[in-house]
């Protein structure tokens, strides 16, 4: 599997992409900005479709590519979103805590994510669930609790909340994502990819065990 550009010029030791669906206005966009650039603009732009974004980590002195697509939430574009969910390997999922309804949603979501093939995961397909605006907390119509209840349930890999706003929590989604995915995954070494990489395999993989559920409340 092909990194992005030249491998020479930018070699990695993993290549992670990540599918990122929510309904619309939760805040998906602005989290994507403040991971890539740091960022945070009030100026606000539904997305159209699927805006593409890279930014790599250093995880245990590995160099990790992470891919991040994300997807428009609003209905009309879902058609365009799910031909994206297939080339993914791991889904994480937004709402925003002030709009219970962004919460209802997400049932609806996890079964999107687990009724479409994936190429890159065998089901379960990580899904991680953050919650974002964490800094309007006086209008909270989500308990935290309410959340890990329902991941637990969902079997998500955690529950997160997030202010893109005032930058909390918003690498810690994207390190937790990319670490369950390097623990998940066998690696393949290729002879002819990137100087001393291990890529993933495009065949689905099959863990050895079940990963850990775990739903960071507190
Ligand atoms: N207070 C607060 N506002 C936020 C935060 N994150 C995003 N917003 C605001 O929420 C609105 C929607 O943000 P977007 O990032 O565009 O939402 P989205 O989920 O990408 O929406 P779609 O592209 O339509 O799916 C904007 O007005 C943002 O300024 C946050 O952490 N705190
Ligand atoms: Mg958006």
């Amino acid at each position: 599997m092909a990194g992005i550009g030249s491998p020479e010029d930018d070699p990695f030791d993993f290549l992670f992409k990540i599918i990122l669906i929510g309904d619309s206005n939760v805040g998906k966009t602005c989290v994507v900005q403040r991971f890539q650039s740091g960022a945070f603009s009030d100026k606000h732009q539904n997305t159209i479709g699927v805006d593409f974004s890279v930014r790599s980590l250093n995880i245990d002195g590995k160099k990790v590519k992470v891919q991040v697509w994300d997807t428009a939430g609003q209905e009309r574009f879902r058609t365009i979103t799910q031909s994206y969910y297939r080339s993914a390997h791991g889904a994480i999922i937004a709402y925003d805590l002030t709009r219970r309804q962004t919460f209802e949603s997400v049932p609806h979501w996890i079964h999107e994510v687990e009724s479409l093939p994936f190429l890159f995961s065998l089901p379960p397909v990580p899904c991680l669930l953050f919650c974002n605006k964490s800094d309007l907390a006086e209008n909270r119509q989500i308990l935290f609790e309410e959340a890990c209840t329902l991941a637990e349930k969902f079997g998500l890999l955690a529950v997160l909340e997030t202010s893109a706003k005032e930058s909390r929590n918003i690498d810690e989604v994207f390190l937790l994502m990319a670490k369950e995915l390097i623990a998940r995954n066998t690696l393949h070494f290729h002879k002819d990819g990137p100087r001393n990489s291990f890529v993933l395999d495009s065949r689905p993989i099959v863990t050895a065990n079940e990963p850990e559920k775990n739903c960071l409340c507190g």
